[in-house]
């Protein structure tokens, strides 16, 4: 199997509010595309999107008075053009006005020539028209500097309040451009026009409730400018999964070792093994202290089990490694290690013992994640592949100050990524991927239903999986997010209820 890259295409950049400014002063420095073209091109390709999709008649523009009410005027004088009325509001009057939108202002003005433009100059005299059917949101985009105040905010709650569609301009207003979080209150967007990259915020934190239906638009950008952005949108527009095909011997097509469960906790291991050997494993080599072996004998018909130590053992022990790493010298392949290994000391020196000397690939999901926070270094060899599947307390715990940076899960993976040169993946909204190199990933779908107790084990199963496949980190942590994901659409496609663990496997 070919190794896969995951190289994002420009539509999948995500960008925060400096990086969009500086590209966008670069392409009008160095390109000469000026500013006003740019508002140009992304106003009417919003308003081209609007035209395609919906059965307008009058609109309420609520603008700011930076570049992103511009944008707003833009799509106004587009939608004039097609007979749908235009109601515009300026929240901090029109007299300094950003110089291309009062440009733009002054153009509307041109094109209405049957009155089917009203202005109010503030938000107290705005009287709603008695019919409209959509908001479009121009208040604030990137350069929202500080919480929404005054008018803004009684702008802001009543858009929210009306039964009518709005869409926002680049980002809703009152979303933080980087962070995804509220600045005291923020729009609630049907659509989004996102324009020239997307924004970060629109991904992170709150972002994903606020933005509704996120539309991207192009701007012309060069691609030279957008290669310092290190943060990317994972979908399965981009990443096709490969099928592995089946080897000749059986051992051919991968080989994945598990050192999973313990007494009580057998029911992860189980879960974690049927994950991986559903995705086409030539073999799953279930690892297990021998007093629990009996209980796999009876519901692992097809993983090859190896049990070490005694009868009497229901847990790995410190002695075990060396027993262990003699099953794992046996074949070339990788490791998951981690599902329901408990946390008894003796485990975390087994777990250290073990890890210290291991060559292969290997993911490291749940109590093996509460094992390595026990250790003052992580037991790596040092070129060995890793990738850490942790939920948002396992990180915390696995990073050191980690309070400090509680406000941004996506740098505290970004750094920890690259500082121990693991490959992180971090469950939560959005499940974010943090590679060595300092790239991160994000996932743009509600990752809710794998929260459930088990849902872990199988997502670990797949990763490890690929990562058998001969695939990178990376790519096995970006098609065990998206295997994730399309079982789940499946399975509420075809199901009232909620989906249980075992139907992601
Ligand atoms: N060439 C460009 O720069 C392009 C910019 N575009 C649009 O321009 C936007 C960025 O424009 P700007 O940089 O002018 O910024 P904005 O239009 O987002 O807002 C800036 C203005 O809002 C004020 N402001 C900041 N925080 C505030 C708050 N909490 N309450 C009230 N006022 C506040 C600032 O003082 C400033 O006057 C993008 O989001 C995008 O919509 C697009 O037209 C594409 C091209
Ligand atoms: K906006």
């Amino acid at each position: 199997m070919v190794k896969e890259t995951l190289d994002a295409p420009y539509s999948h950049y995500l960008f925060d509010a400096e990086l969009s400014q500086k590209i966008d002063r670069r392409t009008i420095q160095e390109m000469e595309i000026d500013g006003f073209t740019l508002m140009e091109i992304a106003g009417s390709s919003a308003a081209k999107a609007l035209l395609e999709d919906e059965e307008l008649t009058h609109g309420v523009y609520l603008c700011g008075k930076g570049n992103n009410a511009g944008d707003a005027l833009v799509v106004g004088r587009y939608l004039l053009q097609h007979h749908v009325d235009a109601t515009i509001v300026f929240l901090s009057g029109s007299d300094d006005l950003s110089a291309d939108t009062q440009k733009n202002l002054e153009l509307l003005k041109k094109f209405d020539s049957d009155d089917k433009l009203t202005i109010f100059e503030e938000w107290g005299p705005f009287n709603p028209p008695e019919e409209f059917d959509f908001i479009i949101d121009g208040m604030l985009g990137t350069g929202l500097t500080s919480d929404v105040r005054g008018d803004y905010t009684k702008a802001v709650e009543w858009a929210n309040r009306q039964p009518q569609p709005v869409f926002a301009m680049d980002i809703p207003t009152g979303l933080h451009a980087d962070s995804g979080e509220i600045m005291e209150c923020a729009i609630e967007a049907n659509t989004t026009f996102t324009f020239g990259g997307r924004k970060l915020g629109l991904y992170l934190k709150d972002g994903p409730e606020k933005t509704g239906t996120i539309h991207y638009c192009e701007l012309p950008f060069p691609n030279r400018f957008k290669e310092d952005c290190n943060t990317y949108l994972l979908d399965e527009s981009w990443i096709q999964m490969t099928s592995p095909t089946p080897g000749q011997h059986k051992y051919n097509s991968g080989v994945l070792y598990i050192i999973a469960g313990s007494e009580g906790l057998t029911g992860a291991a189980i879960m974690a093994a049927k994950s991986a050997w559903a995705e086409g494993l030539g073999a799953v080599i279930l690892i297990c202290p021998r007093g629990v072996l009996s209980i796999y004998e009876q519901t692992l018909p097809s993983i090859i089990k190896k049990p070490v130590g005694s009868r009497n053992d229901f847990h790995f022990k410190d002695e075990h490694s060396g027993k262990v790493l003699e099953i794992l010298s046996e074949k070339e392949g990788a490791l998951l290690l981690g599902p329901g290994l408990g946390r008894e000391q003796s485990t975390v020196q087994f777990v250290k013992g073990t890890l210290s000397q291991n060559n292969k690939p290997t993911v490291i999901d749940a109590d093996g994640l509460w094992c390595l926070a026990q250790l003052e270094h992580l037991p790596k060899v040092n070129e060995s592949e890793w990738i850490l599947t942790p939920h948002p307390g396992e990180l915390n715990r696995l990073v050191p100050n980690s309070e400090l940076q509680k406000d941004s899960r996506l740098q505290t993976v970004r750094e920890y990524a690259q500082t121990t040169g693991v490959t992180v993946l971090a469950k939560g909204l959005p499940g974010i991927i943090g590679t060595p190199a300092g790239k991160c990933y994000l996932t743009n779908y509600n990752t809710k239903y794998f929260s459930r107790a088990g849902s872990g084990d199988v997502l670990a199963g797949k990763v490890g999986a690929y990562l058998a496949f001969g695939q990178r980190p990376d790519t096995s942590c970006a098609y065990g997010l998206l295997k994730g994901k399309q079982k789940l659409e499946y399975y509420l496609q075809h199901h009232q209820d909620l989906p249980e663990p075992s139907d992601f496997i």
